[in-house]
């Protein structure tokens, strides 16, 4: 990356990896240095997207990345690649969500009360997605352990997949993922190099896509946002990281580190 940076394409997950964890996903906002580290750093590089499993919409607004010197040309692939926002055109794109999901929306609140499911459990309606958080419960693991099966299998009855995350359990289209989205964004840029940087579950697949782009000659580097001493870490993608920071603010610092080697290139 540091070698051809004008042909490599930097992508980046939201949640745990540009904005820190917190309570309320409402409230979720990129870290204060986050923006100017990349509007640092985009210039250089040939493209930098953000792959979130968050609505595209949602993840510029909290992200804070419309309308920002030097991010001209960011894009972000929101629903694990189902949308996509570009800042040139400041539109969105995206299918209309599957039949199965208004199925699931439906089902949801009368099987939660069913199963007894904690105070604090929370849906997040996501609009091509419903997202059961256990975050605000007593016992988030406990929770997601009550809720894991009788999920599954509510949406598999429509024809959705669930998306484990962060005390979270998301019932969503399958068809979509990270990976898919990385590899066609590197192949859309005609990317000599890539990095990825995330921090939990669902960035597997974006880490297994640069692995396969290695395979196919492209150097790829992967950047692990460490959630150590939370209970929270994933302890697969830290193992095939290149490198491991703490957090999102170690993620800035990275970011930071590069645009500063990159101005002295
Ligand atoms: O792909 P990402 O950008 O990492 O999005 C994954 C999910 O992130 C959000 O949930 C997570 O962050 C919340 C705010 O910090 C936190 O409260 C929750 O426990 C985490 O799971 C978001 O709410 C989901 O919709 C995203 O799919």
């Amino acid at each position: 990356m540091l070698r051809v940076p004008e042909h490599a394409v930097l992508a980046l997950d939201f949640d745990g990896t540009l904005a820190p964890i917190v309570p309320d996903p409402a409230k979720a906002r990129a870290h204060p240095g986050a923006v100017p580290a990349l509007a640092r750093l985009a210039p250089r590089l040939r493209a930098v997207a953000v792959i979130t499993g968050r609505p595209a919409e949602e993840a510029v607004a909290y992200g804070g990345f419309a309308a920002v010197e030097g991010l001209g040309h960011l894009t972000v692939l929101g629903a694990y690649g189902a949308e996509r926002w570009d800042a040139a055109t400041g539109e969105v794109h995206a299918a209309p969500p599957p039949p199965g999901v208004a199925a699931v929306r439906a089902g949801l609140p009368p099987l939660l009360a069913e199963l007894g499911a904690p105070e604090g459990t929370w849906t997040e309606d996501k609009g091509r997605a419903l997202a059961v958080h256990t975050r605000r419960t007593a016992d988030p693991d406990g929770a997601l352990a009550l809720l894991r099966e009788p999920l599954a299998a509510l949406a598999a009855r429509h024809g959705l997949i669930v998306e484990p995350g962060r005390m979270v359990l998301e019932l969503r289209p399958p068809g979509a993922d990270k990976g898919a989205a990385l590899r066609e964004f590197v192949r859309e840029k005609t990317a000599r190099a890539v990095a990825y940087a995330g921090d939990d579950l669902g960035d597997l697949a974006a880490y297994g896509a640069v692995e396969e782009l290695r395979g196919e000659g492209v150097p790829g580097l992967l950047v692990c946002s460490s959630a150590t001493g939370t209970g929270e870490s994933v302890p697969e993608l830290a193992a095939r990281a290149d490198v491991l920071v703490p957090g999102p603010e170690g993620v800035v610092a990275f970011l930071e580190e590069l645009a500063e080697e990159l101005s002295g290139a």
